[in-house]
């Protein structure tokens, strides 16, 4: 969208063996981040994604410059942010709540930071203009903030955050307060409001469907630490260690070299590269640490992830294509779908997503026997 870019350029942000301390109530100190690197590469945007109290928001805050750093340094195209006080770091911020000015109008909200940078009022009202469009409320300025939905409130944060042109944006679970619909219409939107003003960001989020829904590249975090970053592509289908692929939501695991490992590789491709696809940009798919897994010799040894959809149904026992068995242990009809928690001998609990087939037939009933195929795509590689 012309005028709206910044063209991206430098070496964009680079954290290094970053510690953020905490001191408790009895007097200890407790890192909440604990000797972290990352990069963020110019008009990239980073998900920082990971479980509550993992850290992320400290994170965010250090870079922000809300927060010491206790050891560590962060930097912006070489230059160390130490002592560069919040105003002067050309970040900018948008929190969960928005946090818009209640007395100003959606127009005046969005053209807040223009206003601090002295842009002249004809100049102002134009990039005001091009931003609402760009989240899709072309119209609204004059609107009161108070008669806004939630939703088109924090598309009223996203313009008033990306309007100074900042250098970086640091998104602090900028949809969690949504309903779960808006939330993914939510996010499609902000990545293509990012990508359309090439901003470099940084978006926290606790939830794995935003994540990949927004970034180039998710930055897994646990206590502290990164766990892996790599584009969505490859984390989903080369999780590092086995505690990143449960965070991922796979369910079972299984040696590639045991029977049914072997039974679901079945000659299909899965443990031979599966996932090798979206490597990522240059040099950047592996920058992230990685603290439980083991080197492995070859694909036989690793483990296979499996997760919803990982298993089809495939007829009737000892069919054509079965390569399984299993007993269903749950049964139940969500969006369309029917879901069957099913056991299945020697690989545990996995859940079996199928279309639903039509309202006169029923789906497999708990305690049914049911024959499975694998989807070799749908199997994740360990490691
Ligand atoms: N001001 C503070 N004083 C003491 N401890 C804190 C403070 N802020 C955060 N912590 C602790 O640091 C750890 C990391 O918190 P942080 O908010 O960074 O995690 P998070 O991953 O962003 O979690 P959430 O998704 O719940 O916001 C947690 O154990 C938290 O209790």
């Amino acid at each position: 969208m012309a005028g709206v870019s910044a063209a991206p350029s430098g070496r964009g942000l680079e954290v290094r063996d970053v510690v953020v301390l905490y001191r408790d109530d009895d007097g200890t100190t407790k890192a909440a981040v604990d000797g972290l690197d990352l990069d963020v590469a110019p008009g990239e945007v980073v998900a920082l994604l990971g479980p509550s109290g993992s850290g992320k928001s400290s994170l965010l805050r250090a870079v922000a410059g809300l927060e010491p750093v206790a050891r560590g340094t962060i930097t912006w195209d070489g230059g160390d942010l130490a002592g560069v006080p919040v105003h002067q770091r050309g970040i900018g911020l948008m929190f969960q709540d928005g946090q818009l000015f209640p007395h100003r109008d959606v127009a005046a909200n969005v053209a807040f930071g223009l206003q601090m940078q002295r842009v002249p009022r004809a100049e102002r009202a134009r990039r005001v203009g091009e931003l609402l469009e760009l989240v899709g409320l072309g119209g609204f300025g004059d609107r009161d903030v108070a008669s806004l939905s939630g939703g088109e409130r924090q598309r009223v944060a996203l313009a008033r955050s990306l309007a100074p042109r900042p250098r970086l944006l640091l998104l602090d679970e900028p949809l969690s307060a949504l309903d779960r619909a808006l939330r993914e219409r939510l996010a499609d939107d902000v990545r293509a409001a990012l990508r359309a003003t090439g901003t470099t960001a940084l978006f926290v989020t606790h939830d794995h469907d935003e994540a990949f829904a927004v970034a180039d590249r998710i930055a897994v975090m646990d206590a502290g630490r990164l766990l892996q970053v790599d584009p969505p592509a490859r984390l989903w289908h080369r999780p590092a260690s086995r505690r990143v692929a449960a965070f991922l939501g796979y369910e079972a695991f299984v040696r590639a070299d045991s029977p049914a490992g072997r039974a679901l590789r079945g000659g299909s491709g899965a443990g031979r590269g599966a996932g090798d696809q979206g490597s990522g940009r240059d040099g950047q798919d592996h920058d992230g640490h990685d603290h439980d897994s083991q080197d492995h010799d070859g694909p036989a040894e690793r483990l296979l992830a499996l997760g919803p959809g990982s298993l089809v149904l495939a007829g009737e026992p000892g069919g054509h294509g079965a390569t399984l068995t299993g007993t269903v242990l749950q049964s139940g009809f969500r969006r369309g779908v029917v879901e069957l928690v099913v056991e299945v001998p020697d690989v545990g609990q996995v859940t079996v997503v199928e279309p639903s087939a039509g309202v006169q037939l029923d789906a497999p009933a708990p305690g049914s026997t049911v024959a499975l195929r694998a989807q070799p795509d749908a199997i994740a590689v360990v490691g």
